[in-house]
């Protein structure tokens, strides 16, 4: 039999030796395709290998009846329609680390180039123009880099940055106190950051929730005089908004990989002689394209030899007989995860999952990484899957634990997960009530009964006589209509929680008059 593999990007010949090694392989490389013609070409084959120019479409995946793996070489899989691979059953995999210095050592280029106008010196010098006035820098050394996303890239710009005596402060909703003391850099929220920092540089991927992480609201918080780098993802910085900052002279100046939209349409950057910009070129290293290529062409074999890949991004590999029995608690896991995600604001450091009931004779490690699936996709997105989740927790430091007993205190089965933070332990447990579904029935020590879907609000309050009706009125007045309520609490008088269940998404605004109402301690929305 023979595997047929298209190479739609351009890549390093030396990388995908694994390829051309192998037996049984026929790779065609056309690199110049239009969407179209690609859409036309692509039936018939095994494996797509890609960089980041080629967008594999749910169209186009529906065109690729023989379709089976995605190779991704290089980090980000947002050209991809990860949902539709998925729902085609066909494998993603990717280049995690092949480029991750690379874009480290671009950024750092960016940084330097932009910090001493070398290449706006250069177009002048190269117009026959010396001018030793209009190109004065500024020194990094003892300035703040203030990375946001500090992940691989982000951690190799901030090591390099100390290189430069640079002082580093990063925020990654992952990063707690003691991992930053250890990679010796600051760490605080995201306006934290951008308060202190001198340089701001991002390295998150591009998410809905990184979607203008970096707009009008947060340039107005930066220093006067800031400088901006993004070799990550184009639209995680509002450039409407960086135009602004920086003809206002807010902005000092900015150094841009990667854009809204690529190829570039709307130069009006480039304009500004404060900005200075690459066509994406973060990976484009003879060493960084030749690592990915490899890793790729490495797993693209091996999916076709064994069956098994290594750098999944999609897979779903729960054994059959495991499946159907536990299948009914998957939705249940993620939701559990998300839920107290959602419900805790500070950084997990150790989870603890424990079955009780029918499920302890199980192996539930799929369940486990479900939960976790549930918990990180809030800040990793589509990337997280129940492969990769439990490889993605112990990368970012979280300690995860499963333990099990046959005693569920009656429930049939009872899965209740722990998240510890600085801030302390929360945990909520959930179940399958025979025939009506999910339910959490219990946060932290309050019983409760709520459907774990849709949009709930979890409110925290004094006990005490007409709380309950100030927060159904205060909804009412805000037009949200309240479909369900549970009310918890631990002695008469003491604390008490509300959980509702909402049928639209409150307003911010709506959340602060909550909060301010008499007896109420915290207002925290959950979407599941
Ligand atoms: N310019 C290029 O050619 C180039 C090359 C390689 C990678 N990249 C891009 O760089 C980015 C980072 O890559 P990486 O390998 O370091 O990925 P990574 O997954 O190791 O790190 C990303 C980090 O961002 C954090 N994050 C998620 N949401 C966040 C938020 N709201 N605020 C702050 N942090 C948040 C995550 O927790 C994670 O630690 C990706 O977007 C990738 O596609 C660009
Ligand atoms: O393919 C490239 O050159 C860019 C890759 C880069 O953006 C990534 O996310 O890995």
């Amino acid at each position: 039999m023979t595997f047929h593999i298209l190479i739609s990007d351009p890549l390093s010949e030396d990388g995908i030796y694994p390829l051309r090694q192998a037996n049984g392989v026929n790779i065609v490389m056309e690199t110049n395709l239009t969407p179209e013609q690609l859409a036309d070409r692509i039936d018939g084959f095994d494996a797509l290998i890609v960089r980041s120019q080629t967008q594999v479409t749910r169209e186009l995946i529906e065109k690729a009846s023989n379709l089976k793996i995605i190779g991704r070489a290089g980090v980000g899989v947002d050209n991809i329609d990860l949902e539709a691979a998925t729902e085609y059953g066909i494998i993603v995999v990717n280049a995690p680390d092949g480029n991750t210095n690379s874009a480290a050592e671009h950024t750092m280029a960016m940084i330097m180039s932009m910090a001493r106008k070398i290449p706006q010196a250069f177009h002048a010098l190269r117009n026959q123009q010396w001018d030793r006035k209009s190109f004065v820098g500024v020194e990094l050394k003892n300035k703040t880099l203030g990375v946001v996303g500090f992940g691989r890239i982000g951690q190799e710009v901030a090591a390099r940055a100390k290189g430069q005596r640079m002082n580093v402060i990063a925020y990654d909703p992952f990063l707690t106190a003691e991992r930053a003391e250890k990679l010796g850099v600051d760490f605080g929220s995201v306006e934290d950051v951008l308060k202190v920092a001198d340089f701001v540089t991002v390295h998150t991927p591009l998410l809905k929730e990184t979607k203008h992480l970096i707009n009008k609201q947060a340039f107005e918080i930066m220093k006067d005089g800031v400088q901006i780098v993004n070799c990550a993802r184009g639209g995680i910085i509002d450039e409407n908004a960086l135009y602004d900052a920086v003809k206002s002279g807010k902005v000092a100046g900015a150094a841009l990989d990667v854009f809204e939209q690529e190829p570039m349409v709307d130069f009006r950057l480039l304009d500004l002689p404060e900005v200075i910009a690459t066509p994406h070129l973060g990976a484009s290293t003879f060493e960084a394209q030749e690592s990915v290529a490899v890793d790729v062409s490495m797993d693209v074999v091996s999916y076709f030899t064994t069956g098994t890949v290594r750098n999944s991004v999609n897979l779903p590999s729960v054994p059959k007989e495991i499946m159907k029995k536990i299948e009914p608690y998957f939705d249940l896991s993620e939701r559990l995860g998300t839920f107290l995600t959602d419900l805790i604001d500070a950084t997990a450091e150790e989870v603890t999952v424990r079955y009780a009931g029918e499920l302890a004779n199980m192996d539930v490690r799929p369940l486990t990484r479900n939960m976790l699936k549930g918990m990180l996709k809030r800040h990793l997105g589509k990337q997280v899957n129940n492969v990769n989740a439990l490889y993605l927790a112990n990368q970012k430091g979280i300690v995860v634990t499963e333990q099990k007993t046959t005693e569920s205190k009656g429930f049939t089965n009872l899965i209740t997960v722990e998240i510890k933070t600085a801030e302390g332990i929360r945990k909520a447990a959930g179940t399958l009530l025979n025939g009506q579904g999910a339910r959490i029935v219990k946060v932290d020590d309050y019983l409760v009964d709520v459907v774990p879907e849709g949009h709930l609000l979890y409110v925290r309050h004094n006990d005490r006589p007409g709380v309950i009706g100030r927060v159904g009125t205060l909804l009412g007045q805000e037009n949200v209509n309240i479909a369900t309520m549970q009310v918890g609490r631990s002695i008469v008088g003491g604390d008490a929680i509300m959980m509702l269940s909402i049928d639209k998404p409150a307003e911010t605004s709506s959340l602060e008059q909550l909060g301010n109402l008499e007896e109420i301690q915290g207002v925290t929305p959950i979407n599941l």
